[in-house]
């Protein structure tokens, strides 16, 4: 039986008091990889933000990761935040230490403790992006590209149920934006369930895959037809 990792059903998106987008219904099984397109201030944003806890649900019903949205408290936001890999437009990388410190910062804020377990770890996730080699750089030292694949090894720390991308290729020419997204295909065939916001058509063209539009207000599915 599919296992559902995200299922939102008659849920309200809210900007402070202004509804974004209405009675959204979404699910998302283990292992899918789903695009969520839409013009800016469609609202893309504020669904991944509900979804991490940033904003409060406020109406409707939402599982994520075995977390009831709608009940989730402050204090349970960090071990929400645990479970999911989060990766930004802009990468967030800390410019003031090196890719394997910045690994290590999470790894610590996430109570990892012995030593040679968060090296295999930090070892283990730069691999899979690419960048093993380049662990002693500071982040002003990689190309955006390079950043970005860091920030995709940050994300897979912990083992996230779900990986929610804002953006990832906002940043990256397109020769990059393709380098970066090779890297969450690969991931994806390896098991990881991803969300990712895009306005970028050719990547959705080049690599087809379930696809969810913020539009007018709504969220619906959008069928690709086979060319
Ligand atoms: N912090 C905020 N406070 C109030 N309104 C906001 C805030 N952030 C965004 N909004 C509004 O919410 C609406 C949806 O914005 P959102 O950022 O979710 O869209 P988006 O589809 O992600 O856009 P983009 O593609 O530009 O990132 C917009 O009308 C925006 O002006």
């Amino acid at each position: 039986m599919p296992e559902t990792v995200l299922d939102l059903n008659g849920v309200d998106i809210f900007q402070r008091d202004n509804l974004i987008l209405k009675n959204v219904d979404l699910q998302i099984e283990k292992g899918e990889f789903v695009y969520l397109i839409g013009k800016t201030g469609s609202g893309k944003s504020s669904l991944m933000k509900t979804l991490y806890g940033d904003i409060p649900l406020k109406k409707g019903k939402g599982s994520i990761v075995d977390f009831d949205l709608a009940r989730l408290r402050e204090r349970e936001i960090p071990h929400l935040r645990r479970k999911l890999g989060i990766v930004f437009q802009d990468f967030k990388l800390l410019p003031d230490r090196t890719v394997q410190d910045n690994l290590k910062f999470v790894l610590k804020a996430t109570g990892w403790k012995d030593k040679k377990q968060m090296q295999a770890r930090m070892d283990e996730v730069l691999d899979k992006v690419g960048m093993k080699t380049k662990g002693f750089k500071y982040p002003h030292e990689l190309s955006g590209g390079e950043q970005q694949r860091v920030a995709i090894a940050r994300a897979l720390l912990n083992e996230p149920e779900l990986i929610i991308a804002d953006e990832p290729t906002g940043n990256l020419d397109p020769q990059t934006s393709v380098e970066v997204m090779e890297v969450l295909q690969t991931i994806n065939k390896n098991g990881n369930t991803i969300l990712m916001a895009t306005h970028d058509y050719a990547l959705i063209l080049k690599y087809p895959s379930k696809t969810l539009k913020c539009d007018d207000g709504e969220i619906f599915e959008v069928v690709q037809r086979a060319v």
